[in-house]
């Protein structure tokens, strides 16, 4: 049986490792140099790739931004085999010493209240597999990236989720920046829309997962990622990331 939007994929036609994007265009920055590559889907967000890197059979597949997509996803990768899974995506950094273009390895998500509770209660941790993130942390270290591990937090919003105002001139809705703050005081590093939903799909069909992210802007000083960093960085921390995991 085919599942119902990665219809071309074939039980056991992942590799090793399979990473996920949000950005499908990432899906070929990062494949582009892997020996036998083929691209198994290009439907809606969903672009998946199976290629040979140094000799591993491995797959990458862009999951779309979001709690919805990535479930969908996650879910059918799972469905065909998925061996491990790793987000290579990027993130806002709550913390004013972590800048644009460091990473950061979550070692467990905070979230917005109900997210995945079709799956599992609130009180239910979304927490990475730790020997794949102490894996991930030694080799990027050892490769000179400004590497950082800690709690993040995945919303379910950009906007009023993450505490950012929309620029809508006529509405008095304001984002609350207690709110934000009362994350920070607590610890939390950065944020993004997805890794708690894999933490959580990761435990509980219980498959190794983790992230590694890129810092795409800094919440502090409001700095974002130089464009001409932005594809080289997350080139270099992809190959971080398959190397980390493959030797
Ligand atoms: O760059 P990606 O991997 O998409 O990740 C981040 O960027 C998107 C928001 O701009 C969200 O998907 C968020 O999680
Ligand atoms: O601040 C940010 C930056 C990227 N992605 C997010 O979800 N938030």
């Amino acid at each position: 049986m085919s599942s119902e939007h990665l219809t071309h994929l074939q039980n056991g036609q992942l590799g090793e490792v399979t990473l996920i994007v949000g950005d499908p265009s990432r899906v070929d920055l990062i494949s582009k140099d892997w020996s036998e590559r083929h691209k198994v889907e290009d439907s809606r967000e969903f672009v998946l790739v199976i290629g040979k890197y140094k000799g591993h059979n491995v797959s990458i597949c862009s999951t779309g931004m979001g709690v919805g997509s990535t479930e969908i996803c996650i879910i059918e990768l799972i469905e065909n085999g998925a061996k491990q899974i790793i987000r290579c995506g990027g993130c806002g950094s709550w913390r004013e010493d972590i800048e644009p273009g460091d990473l950061i390895i979550n070692r467990a998500m905070a979230r917005t209240a109900g997210l995945m509770g079709d799956y599992v209660p609130d009180n239910y941790p979304a927490v990475a597999d730790p020997i794949l993130v102490g894996k991930l942390y030694r080799e990027a270290q050892q490769r000179g990236f400004k590497v950082y591990t800690g709690i993040g937090l995945t919303t379910e919003t950009y906007f009023l989720g993450q505490y950012r105002q929309p620029q809508i001139e006529h509405s008095t809705i304001r984002a609350d920046d207690v709110k934000m703050k009362y994350w920070q005081d607590r610890g939390i590093i950065n944020a993004e829309m997805e890794s708690a939903v894999l933490f959580i799909l990761g435990s509980i069909y219980q498959i190794p997962v983790a992230n590694c992210l890129v810092v795409h802007l800094s919440r502090s000083t409001y700095r974002w990622e130089q464009p001409e960093d932005y594809n080289r960085i997350h080139r270099e921390s992809a190959i971080s990331v398959l190397d980390a995991v493959l030797n």
